[in-house]
């Protein structure tokens, strides 16, 4: 099977649209064409896919709501115009979806959340939620605290760092060209659109130029956004947000726009970056039975099968699993605070909430945030 026509079976999408598109020539929000989009995602979920939108545009709106012509170059300003039009950008979602009876909800995130690791694993937690509860999650950066990413007006590796979170198989970023071109099509007419290409590719970033007015990352950013997608095996496709039924176009693995193939396998290229990117703060000692389930089921760690607690760790920290004999046999994130882990060690998952007086997840380790030895 292709990448492309992978995209055809029920995926996790986050489609992210960039300034360049959300506004008609900067005047005020192009209600007409979040319209289309909208629609779309709206038949994307009804063909069973998750959809999560990364939509920029709050400046843009903002400026054509306090009747500003020129983008300011002060970050206080452009900050101040991004609250104003951030109001009216998700006023506009939420109306658009409730015609398809789909219900919003607006997430605001920073670089800062998703690197440290309690913020990561609770921004993940509620998208998974707002998935689980069929909502369509409209994130945008928040941009009152954030000042290099409004600066340079990079929504792309925001987008891609929520593609890694949530594990997504496609990241679309819709733009105001066709897809990525062997040079920027504005300054050279003979450039020529690249239909498939390995994410990561060094050549890509000499091909790849700034952008207009407007939103202001250009290709470079959406080419550093693929290389990131791809640590979570997500397939990044850059494309025109104007080509009719653009996404139901993708979703049926049509050849458009360009496609940046994640060339490693989800679970590998999460795994490797949990390996290879977090210092442990403490660890769990198992019981022989956690150990087993752990080496040869591939399941989460329970709190259970947990005999000991060592260390200052705190949720979304990373731990090591150790066996009897005080051997690591496997490494993950974990749920509990070493405190909390200290009343719930031994304990099954129905006693944790009356033990600690609430419960997180029922699993100490998720799976999905675990490496097993064998993978280090
Ligand atoms: N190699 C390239 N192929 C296509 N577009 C490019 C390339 N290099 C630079 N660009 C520019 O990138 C712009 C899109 O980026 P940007 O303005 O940041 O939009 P967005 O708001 O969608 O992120 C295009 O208008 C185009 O002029
Ligand atoms: N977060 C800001 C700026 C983000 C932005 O313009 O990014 P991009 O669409 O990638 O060029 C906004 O909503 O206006």
């Amino acid at each position: 099977m292709t990448v492309r026509s992978s995209l055809a079976k029920p995926q996790r999408w986050v489609v992210k649209i960039g300034s360049a598109l959300l506004t008609n020539n900067g005047q005020a929000l192009a209600t007409d064409a979040i319209a289309g989009w909208v629609a779309q995602m709206a038949w994307l979920r009804s063909q069973g896919h998750e959809v999560i939108l990364v939509s920029s545009g709050a400046v843009a709106a903002g400026m054509s709501q306090l009747g500003w012509q020129q983008r300011p170059s002060a970050v206080h300003e452009l900050q101040a115009a991004a609250a104003v039009g951030q109001m009216g950008l998700v006023q506009t979602y939420q109306e658009l979806f409730q015609a398809y009876a789909l219900q919003t909800a607006q997430v605001l995130l920073d670089h800062d959340d998703l690197s440290s690791r309690q913020r990561y694993i609770n921004a993940r937690a509620t998208l998974n939620t707002l998935l689980q509860l069929g909502v369509v999650p409209v994130v945008n950066e928040n941009d009152t605290v954030v000042t290099d990413e409004i600066r340079f007006g990079d929504n792309d590796s925001l987008a891609a760092l929520v593609a890694n979170l949530v594990d997504a198989d496609v990241l679309v970023i819709l733009t105001d060209q066709d897809g990525m071109y062997t040079a920027d099509p504005r300054h050279d007419p003979s450039a020529t659109l690249i239909s498939e290409t390995r994410a990561g590719a060094p050549e890509l970033i000499a091909m790849a130029g700034d952008g207009g007015a407007l939103g202001r990352g250009g290709m470079i950013t959406k080419v550093r956004a693929a290389k990131l997608a791809a640590r979570s095996g997500t397939h990044t496709v850059v494309v025109g947000g104007r080509l009719s039924q653009v996404l139901r176009r993708i979703a049926q693995g049509e050849t458009i726009g360009t496609v940046f193939v994640a060339d490693q396998q989800p679970q590998q290229a999460r795994k490797q970056w949990l390996a290879g990117h977090l210092q442990n703060r403490g660890s769990l000692m198992l019981d022989d039975g956690a150990v087993r389930v752990l080496q040869q089921k591939g399941k989460s760690l329970l709190a259970v099968g947990v005999t000991a607690v060592n260390g200052e760790f705190t949720r979304g920290d990373m731990v090591l699993c150790l066996d009897s004999r005080g051997r690591e046999i496997a490494r993950g994130l974990v749920n509990y605070s070493a405190r909390d882990v200290a009343k719930i060690k031994g304990q099954p998952t129905e006693q944790i909430a009356e033990l600690l007086g609430y419960k997180d997840e029922d699993e100490l380790i998720h799976r999905d945030n675990l490496v097993v030895a064998d993978n280090f």
